[in-house]
């Protein structure tokens, strides 16, 4: 912009011939149009002009959010130091003297373009590493060396429940269990004190405490920063998902998929665990086994279909009676089952089998071969015992078949029971020594 035609001409052709395209104006009012139209990379602007001047111009131009940041070179031959100094105090990058030379000119708007240009890449940079900071799944924190957050990402504030400002300046600590929260104290301390020695925390699974109380499961990683205090970026990944599908698989591989009660190997850890407790509590455990009577003769009858339908109801039936948490019924093959009674003595045992028995007997499920009942009915053995140190759960298992084989010998649908373990051995012995 300059009031003077020969000198817009001059600069427009020199300007072109640079390969720059140009827009001139010879008043402040049209050139503060073009800059709000056009938005130009550099404005060249005369001091001295009738009606709004140069310093106004200029002023208006940072005054306005669209043109604010449109660098300004000042042209003047007013060139005292006070002039200069206004100019670059209302906001130019440079202020050239009057009589203009061109190749200064055109020295001195090549680097403008190229300061800009550089300070645009690092604004471009800034603002695309805020934009994937803000839009990533994952939560993102910045850790001082004593465990306070300086930094959370609008992805830990949606995790976590706590705004922003909640989060910068409190602990870690405060957000993890104490233990955790002490070894990831150790880790920045031992890191701060020795910054060389720095390596990645890598990646644990932790609970972090929601702001409303309630705990979420999250995979951390831990990353020191190489800066000139030591940080750390710590990264946090939801596995709530995770979490559940793993959980739902864990139970799955705990059920049997038929009668949709506990299997075999459920049943076999759940015993190993009640076997320990037993024997540091020294009050009895009753292993009851129970085999579906006949029932090759109603598979054979009725199809293995029905036959499924019928371990589903007995299985249902069975799992009734496991009330207790320290009960628990399962499927542990084919056509037979077993029931695990916690703290139960031999007498108790014998009443709940013989209950079991009389409930499956009172399904009236059709059995139209059976030799033994028109309905279906179940041949079940006890076995009590008070494990000690040298006792197995095997033999507990051997008796309770044991047991079950003689229920079936002595016409099947009923109960038959017995002690075992080391004193009930003992007890035979004496009883023998005695004869
Ligand atoms: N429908 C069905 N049948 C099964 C399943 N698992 C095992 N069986 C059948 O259960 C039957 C068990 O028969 P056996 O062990 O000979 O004994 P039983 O016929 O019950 O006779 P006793 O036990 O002596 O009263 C076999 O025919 C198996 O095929 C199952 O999941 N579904």
């Amino acid at each position: 912009m300059d009031d003077a035609p020969e000198n817009l001409s001059a600069l427009r052709s020199m300007m072109v011939q640079q390969g720059y395209q140009t827009f001139v104006a010879n008043n402040g009012e049209r050139a503060l149009k073009i800059a709000r139209r056009v938005h130009p990379d550099l404005i060249l602007l005369d001091v001295i002009m009738p009606g709004m001047d140069g310093l106004e111009t200029c002023r208006q131009l940072k005054n306005h959010a669209s043109t604010q940041r449109i660098p300004v070179i000042f042209m003047s031959a007013k060139t005292d130091t006070e002039d200069v100094v206004a100019g670059f105090d209302i906001g130019a990058v440079d202020y050239i003297s009057k009589p203009l030379r061109m190749a200064e000119v055109c020295a001195r708007v090549r680097t403008q373009l190229q300061i800009r240009s550089r300070s645009e890449t690092q604004e471009e940079q800034a603002e695309r590493l805020r934009a994937i900071v803000n839009s990533m799944a994952e939560g993102l924190l910045i850790i001082e060396a004593d465990g306070r957050i300086q930094y959370a990402n609008p992805a830990c504030v949606n995790y976590l429940g706590y705004s922003e400002q909640e989060l910068a300046g409190r602990n870690i600590a405060e957000l993890l269990n104490p233990m955790v929260a002490q070894e990831y104290l150790d880790y920045f301390r031992r890191y701060a004190a020795e910054p060389e020695s720095a390596h990645s925390h890598g990646t644990r699974e932790v609970i972090i405490r929601h702001r409303n109380g309630s705990s979420v499961c999250m995979d951390l990683t831990l990353t020191p920063m190489v800066l000139r205090q030591p940080l750390f970026v710590g990264l946090l990944h939801d596995i709530t998902h995770h979490k559940q599908s793993e959980d739902a698989l864990q139970r799955a591989a705990m059920i049997d998929p038929l009668t949709k009660i506990a299997n075999r190997r459920h049943f076999d850890s759940f015993i190993e665990k009640e076997w320990q407790r037993a024997m540091r509590s020294g009050l009895p455990l009753s292993l009851v086994v129970l085999d579906v009577d006949h029932f090759k003769l109603y598979n054979d009858t009725l199809g293995h279909p029905a036959g499924d339908a019928c371990l589903q109801q007995v299985a249902q039936a069975i799992a009734a009676h496991a009330l207790r948490q320290t009960d628990l019924a399962a499927r542990y093959g084919g056509e037979e089952f077993v029931l695990l009674f916690a703290e139960t003595d031999g007498a108790t045992a014998l009443q709940l089998a013989e209950a079991i028995r009389a409930r499956i007997e009172g399904l009236q499920i059709p059995h139209p071969r059976s030799g033994t009942s028109p309905w279906l009915t179940v041949s079940i053995g006890v076995a009590t015992t008070y494990p000690r140190h040298l006792d197995s759960i095997e033999s507990l298992f051997v008796a309770a078949d044991r047991a079950m084989y003689a229920a079936k010998e002595q016409g099947r649908n009923q109960v038959q029971a017995t002690q075992c373990g080391s004193s009930s051995a003992m007890d035979a012995i004496k009883a023998l020594v005695m004869r």
